[in-house]
């Protein structure tokens, strides 16, 4: 059934003054209306963040345990609903529904971690050079945390920060990526069913210029936390700075996979395909660029080009699809415009390259690169699609140092059995998230996560290190 998702401010859900609303559809067909979201103004806006700042003090006052009830309750009702959240998901943005599905059991897991943490400590207490005082550090909440998120983990991304804003006390707004507003309406309807008090969490859709920008740039808004493309990140970051707030961004990578010739060759290629086209290769942590020392090149590029021909693109929603399409006609054209630069500048195209299905939906085929000139656009900018660059070196070392020109910085892999290679590569690999014997992709909710170089703001999300962010430390002396 097709539904339109309303804005949810102040625990009263509420159509947009503009009366307008916006069509969420199917990218993997393009015959299929998914449902309706609200077309929200700059005036929605500043309500909705009234609420969030009408709320905070009430919230803040709450122990860390009566609000890790609340989240215990929310996971507990999403629990209820994973069948119609991922569904919601994949068809809004098109992975597949074993992913989607885990995606929800994943955000549940991290609502009920979060939920935890209001009964773990937040302070040290320091020796003092008074011998009469005591000395210790407490944490107080931000206020009002903007929470601005991407299409590409629709339901994790915006758990994984709205859940750490509120156990440490913040109130929330959040503002979900367009293409996938009615599967966070969803999760919004877990929050609501659980009762929190009023403008606790708050949800409003809407244009990326407008509600975004507008949270970025609000006087009441006392921190931001985003994930998304380099580019608004960097305009979020700065509006942020000039007038105070704190803030942390997540974006882009371009994650290298290095096979020594010692791998386990099964393992190393199983990972390679997963980490660079599952969710259709639309993941921060994708792997984009493969560097095989040359003794065991052909046999790993021949094991590659075979189970990546079994691949099985196709219907999101069916159980016999491996990976569905782009999540719209914006990133097909853009996952098109780096396959025809890679042709352009000379890469070997040996696999894939065409767009598949497309009357029906935004399909492109698995591609794979035989590359030799690193300073091609295909091995240095973020494609965000199924499109890997595979690279022939002479050596670790050779692969280590390609592995580190880029921009990016956020996750990385070696598959060796040699422990001198992998102590190397986590001592000298530029990357917040580096796997041995693992694929690029695949984030714990208990351990820090983020990037280094262009990848973040230097912040770290999840497990403990959200701490950081969402509250700000007070050093107490008592005498
Ligand atoms: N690091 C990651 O996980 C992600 C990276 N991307 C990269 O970004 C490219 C474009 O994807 P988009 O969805 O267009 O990303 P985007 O950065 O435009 O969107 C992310 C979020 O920011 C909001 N936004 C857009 N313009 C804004 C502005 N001026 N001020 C404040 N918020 C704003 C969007 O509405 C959405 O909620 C992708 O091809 C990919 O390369 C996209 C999604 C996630
Ligand atoms: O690899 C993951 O599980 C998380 C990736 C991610 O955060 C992203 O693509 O935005």
């Amino acid at each position: 059934m097709v539904s339109t998702a309303l804005n949810y401010v102040n625990g009263t859900w509420k159509a947009s003054g503009s009366g307008q609303t916006k069509e969420s559809s199917n990218p993997a067909d393009l015959k299929q209306e998914v449902g309706f979201y609200q077309n929200s103004t700059a005036e929605d806006l500043d309500q909705t963040v009234q609420a969030a700042k009408e709320a905070k003090k009430g919230w803040s006052k709450l122990t860390g345990a009566e609000r890790g009830a609340f989240l215990y309750k929310v996971a507990d009702i999403m629990e209820q609903r994973i069948d119609d959240i991922a569904t919601t998901a994949s068809k809004e943005m098109g992975k597949t529904l074993a992913e989607t599905r885990g995606e929800t059991n994943r955000g549940i897991a991290i609502l009920r971690y979060y939920a935890g943490e209001g009964l773990r400590k937040v302070g040290d207490v320091i020796p003092s050079t008074d011998a009469d005082a005591l000395m210790f550090t407490t944490r107080v909440p931000l206020g009002v945390v903007g929470v601005i998120t991407p299409w590409n983990f629709p339901i994790a991304i915006p758990i994984w920060k709205t859940a750490p804003a509120l156990i440490y006390g913040n109130t929330v707004v959040l503002k979900p990526a367009s293409e996938t507003a009615l599967t966070c309406a969803k999760i919004i309807e877990c929050f609501d069913e659980a009762d929190l008090p009023k403008g606790v969490i708050n949800f409003i859709t809407g244009s990326g210029s407008v509600i975004g920008q507008g949270l970025a740039e609000h006087p009441d808004v006392n921190g931001i936390t985003f994930t998304g493309s380099n580019s608004v990140g960097k305009e979020i970051g700065k509006q942020a700075l000039s007038r105070g707030a704190k803030y942390q961004l997540e974006m882009g990578g371009k994650n290298p996979v290095i096979v020594a010739k010692d791998a386990d060759l099964q393992l190393a290629v199983d990972a390679t395909i997963s980490g660079a086209f599952k969710s259709t290769g639309q993941k921060c942590t994708a792997t984009s660029r493969v560097f095989v020392e040359a003794e065991l090149y052909d046999e790993f590029k021949d094991l590659l080009l075979k189970k990546t021909a079994e691949l099985k693109v196709g219907d999101p929603l069916s159980d016999s699809s491996w990976m569905g399409p782009c999540a719209s006609k914006a990133q097909l054209d853009n996952c098109m415009y780096y396959i025809n630069k890679g042709v352009e500048e000379g890469a070997t195209l040996l696999t894939g390259g065409n767009k598949i299905l497309s009357d029906e939906g935004f399909y492109v085929e698995p591609t794979i690169f035989e590359c030799e000139d690193h300073s091609q656009t295909i091995a240095q900018e973020e494609v965000f699609g199924p499109v890997i660059a595979l690279f022939k070196t002479a050596s670790i070392e050779q692969s280590l140092e390609l592995a580190n020109d880029v921009e990016f910085g956020l996750s990385a892999s070696i598959f060796t059995t040699n422990i001198s290679s992998m102590l190397s590569f986590i001592k000298d690999m530029d990357a917040g998230l580096v796997r041995i014997n693992a694929e690029s992709a695949g984030v714990e909710l208990q351990a820090p996560f983020g990037g280094m170089k262009q990848s973040s703001s230097h912040s770290r999300e999840q497990g403990e290190a959200a701490k950081e962010f969402f509250t700000s430390i007070k050093t107490v002396f008592v005498k």
